[in-house]
């Protein structure tokens, strides 16, 4: 079988093409994006990456082998640690406080995307949360570089590309898709469709994000 993760890749093809020619994503490429804009999804991003590492300890909890566990384990600490120091870069460069962060209220996205990955990760089987992991790492790696490619120097977005951009990132998502391609061989038909189910689910999620980032929606009140 080739690559599982190239199947995934194929099933979602025009979603990918879509998130790259988001407005959010052109804006930060050619740094126009509104500073209030940023703000808001790093905001957003900070109470993100908390459900995103409870997700990731969740299925690393349930891995059969020990190099899944420590991928898994070791990931849910850097999303908390590297991260995080990103996030405390902007909320300060953008004078957003711990008090103002910890009063903003989570918007529909972000709970929805979390909420969704925790389901995932507490109730599917471990193929399953890895496959919902997945786009997480693989579409901001991707779009990081895309970014870069375009970015002029200057840009204040510049740390935020860097990131997803640089070399460091991308060691851990070639491992997450080798750690796919792997669980996927390993299962059955019915199982690699409930992977790829929950890989489109969360690519959808990702496109959402950025689109509630964009327009600013928080959450919506009657
Ligand atoms: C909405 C949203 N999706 C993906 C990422 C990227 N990301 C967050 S945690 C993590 C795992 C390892 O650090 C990765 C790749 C993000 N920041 N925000």
């Amino acid at each position: 079988m080739t690559g599982f993760t190239q199947t995934l890749a194929a099933a979602t093809a025009s979603l990918n093409r879509q998130i790259h020619a988001m407005p959010f994503n052109r804006a930060l490429a050619d740094g126009t994006l509104p500073e209030a804009t940023f703000r808001g999804y790093i905001v957003q991003d900070a109470h993100y990456l908390e459900g995103f590492a409870r997700a990731l300890a969740l299925v690393a909890a349930k891995a059969s082998d020990p190099d899944a566990i420590a991928l898994l384990a070791s990931s849910a600490a850097g999303a908390i640690s590297a991260e995080r120091s990103l996030h405390a870069h902007y909320m300060q460069l953008f004078g957003v406080s711990a008090e103002q962060f910890a009063a903003t209220e989570v918007s529909a996205a972000c709970d929805h995307y979390v909420s969704y990955l925790l389901r995932v990760a507490a109730i599917g089987n471990f193929a399953e949360g890895v496959a919902a992991l997945l786009p997480c790492f693989w579409i901001y790696r991707d779009v990081g570089r895309a970014i870069a490619e375009r970015a002029a120097p200057g840009n204040p977005y510049a740390a935020w590309i860097d990131t997803y951009a640089g070399e460091a990132f991308d060691e851990g998502v070639t491992r997450m898709l080798a750690l796919t391609d792997r669980v996927a061989a390993a299962g059955d038909a019915a199982c690699r469709a409930r992977m790829q189910a929950a890989f489109a689910r969360c690519c959808w999620h990702e496109w959402h994000f950025w689109d509630s980032a964009y327009h600013e929606r928080g959450w919506p009140a009657p």
